[in-house]
């Protein structure tokens, strides 16, 4: 997650970005999109805005070795690791969000925790996409529906796919028009100020083809089963806040 924020913050520029990882091969994937890459942790007191995008398990240990000042701003990328417990472990101003993996492409959904973000913050999430502001309650939420949420959505757009390769589509066509499909749709709902029901019955043209398909979704468990799916995730987010609590 590190390297596609990394990478969106370059294209988008206007930032110096020094990336440290203790893995070297990650470094040299993410070398071209940045300004200097070291494996010396020593390197975040010499930034401004200190980007943690660690395992939450590796969180705490690594901020209290940091020891950064309250002139940095610490941003916190790990799942379920809250703000209440990043603020016992550095002087820093502590601002959490929950990203995604679209950044990269300058296209992420991102939540963050609205008592503490800054205008600074606020810029450098512009850069790579959309954001919301939410309460600290609402991060493990957030965190099943955009951050873990990519992943539903490939899953999806590969059955769309494996659908029309079943019907008879080359696998490139059909992940292309899978794919595309999805980014128009999303672009449409972004867009229009039309309920998203208003938007399922626009494309359902009357006697057409879509509404047959319709119902055979309207009678499924599929809208359950993503439901559950985001419960899921949304309940891992809160195991990791205990375990992260409990370290
Ligand atoms: N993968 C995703 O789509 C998203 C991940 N996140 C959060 O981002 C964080 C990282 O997750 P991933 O990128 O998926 O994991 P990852 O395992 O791909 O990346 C973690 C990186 O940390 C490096 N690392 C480990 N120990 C280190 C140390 N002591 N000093 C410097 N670097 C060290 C590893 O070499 C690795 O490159 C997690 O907290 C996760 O909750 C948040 C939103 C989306
Ligand atoms: O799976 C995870 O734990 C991370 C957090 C959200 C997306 N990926």
């Amino acid at each position: 997650m590190g390297g596609a924020f990394i990478k969106g913050l370059h294209q988008s520029g206007g930032y110096s970005v020094t990336a440290c990882d203790v893995d070297e091969a990650v470094l040299e994937t993410i070398s071209p999109y940045c300004d200097r890459t070291t494996t010396e942790l020593s390197v975040a007191a010499e930034s401004e805005v200190v980007v943690l995008a660690l395992k939450p398990d590796l969180v705490g240990a690594i901020l209290s070795d940091l020891e950064l000042t309250a002139d940095q701003t610490l941003l916190s990328i790990a799942a379920g690791v809250s703000t209440e417990l990043l603020e016992s472990k550095t002087e820093a101003t502590v601002v959490r969000i929950m990203p995604n993996l679209a950044a990269e492409y300058g296209m992420m959904a991102a939540a963050v925790t609205e008592s503490t973000v800054t205008d600074e913050i606020r810029a450098i999430l512009d850069a790579v996409g959309e954001f919301v502001e939410v309460s600290e309650s609402k991060m493990d939420i957030a965190t099943a529906v955009n951050g873990s949420g990519p992943a539903f959505v490939f899953y999806l757009i590969n059955a769309m796919a494996e659908a029309g390769v079943d019907g008879g589509l080359s696998p490139e066509d059909a992940r292309t028009l899978a794919a595309q499909t999805f980014k128009g749709a999303a672009e449409t709902v972004l867009q229009s100020d039309r309920s998203i029901e208003d938007l399922i019955d626009a494309v359902c043209s009357p006697k057409g083809t879509t509404i047959e398909g319709m119902d055979v979704l309207w009678d499924s468990d599929v809208e359950a089963e993503v439901g559950e799916a985001v419960a899921a995730a949304e309940e891992r987010s809160k195991e990791l806040a205990q375990d992260a609590a409990d370290e």
